[in-house]
């Protein structure tokens, strides 16, 4: 049985239990409840903090998780990521406070920096061989410099209304663009490629749509051009042998351009639907 350690609270929770339940597994019910088994898939989840999922997975408890980069990074912990699972994103910066005297990297060295994530920030700064203290808390650090623990912050910035509302402005070089990622260990499990392919499958699914129409049989060259789908358009036959019924999978960004660009070499009957699943 394949162990999966998911985020149990916080940003990544609801987005990764709806990423799986896309992907077919089944989830907990209850918010409380620890451990859940879906027997049909063969996987038991583990609903754990997204900080301590990394430790779990680095030491072989469990075989891979879903985390935030930068909560890897900070870990300590010798799990890997394995891919990006396109949500969950946030930027790690330092701030200060807006006007102030620190403006650059230079500046923070002998200031105090309050951070959840020393590690990270400790790893960040000893590569660029800035020497500052660093002072630990668990969250709202951005009331730190108001309240005289610190002179400046670095911090998971995602909209940045946070920072503004206390008096804080960004700036120096960006520590880490983190996004969620599926983690593994040193367990080699056989699972890992069928959850890895499902949670793929998730996000083709979102990114793309099918797109169906009829197509003068003379233009299919042109059209193929527009949107060649993934190996080839699918190309059927129609009762009027002047036409052909042709199908494939365009970006869902791009449809709307595709349907237009279609249309005017005479493709009618352009229809698009959303996909649910997929396997490339
Ligand atoms: N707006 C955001 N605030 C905090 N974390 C975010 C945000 N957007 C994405 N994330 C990512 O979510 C992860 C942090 O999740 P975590 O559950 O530890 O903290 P949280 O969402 O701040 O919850 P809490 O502080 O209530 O424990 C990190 O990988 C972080 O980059
Ligand atoms: O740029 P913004 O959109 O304002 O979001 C970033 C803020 O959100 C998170 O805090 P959270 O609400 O998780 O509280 P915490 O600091 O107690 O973790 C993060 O630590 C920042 O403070
Ligand atoms: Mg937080």
């Amino acid at each position: 049985m394949l162990r999966i350690a998911v985020p149990n609270k916080g940003s990544l929770s609801e987005i990764a239990a709806e990423m799986l339940a896309e992907a077919g597994y089944s989830g907990r019910r209850d918010s409380r409840k620890l451990v859940h088994t879906d027997t049909r898939n063969d996987v038991e989840f583990f609903y754990l903090r997204p900080r301590d999922i990394a430790t779990y997975v680095g030491s072989g408890a469990l075989d891979v998780g879903i985390t935030g980069r930068d909560l890897l990074l900070d870990s300590g912990s010798s799990a890997t990521e394995i891919d990006s699972l396109e949500f969950g994103d946030s930027t790690f910066r330092f701030a200060s406070p807006a006007g102030g005297a620190i403006q650059e990297l230079g500046d923070l060295a002998g200031k105090r920096i309050a951070t959840s994530y020393p590690q990270l920030v400790d790893d960040f700064l000893r590569a660029r061989g800035v020497e500052s203290v660093l002072v630990k808390l668990d969250g709202a650090v951005e009331s730190a410099v108001q309240l005289g623990v610190a002179d400046a912050v670095a911090d998971v910035v995602s909209t940045g209304a946070t920072l503004r509302a206390a008096g804080l402005e960004i700036f120096g070089p960006v520590i880490l663009e983190s996004t969620a990622v599926l983690i593994g260990g040193p367990n080699d499990h056989p699972g890992i490629a069928r959850l890895l392919r499902r949670l793929r499958g998730v996000l083709v699914a979102r990114k793309y749509v099918l797109m169906d129409y009829d197509l003068p049989v003379d233009q299919l060259e042109a059209a193929s051009q527009v949107a060649g789908g993934m190996e080839s358009p699918t190309v059927s036959p129609l009762k009027d042998e002047q036409w052909v019924a042709v199908r494939v999978m365009v970006r869902a960004e791009e449809a709307n351009t595709i349907m237009d660009e279609l249309y005017e070499l005479g493709a009618r009957a352009i229809l698009v639907t959303a996909i649910h699943a997929a396997r490339l």
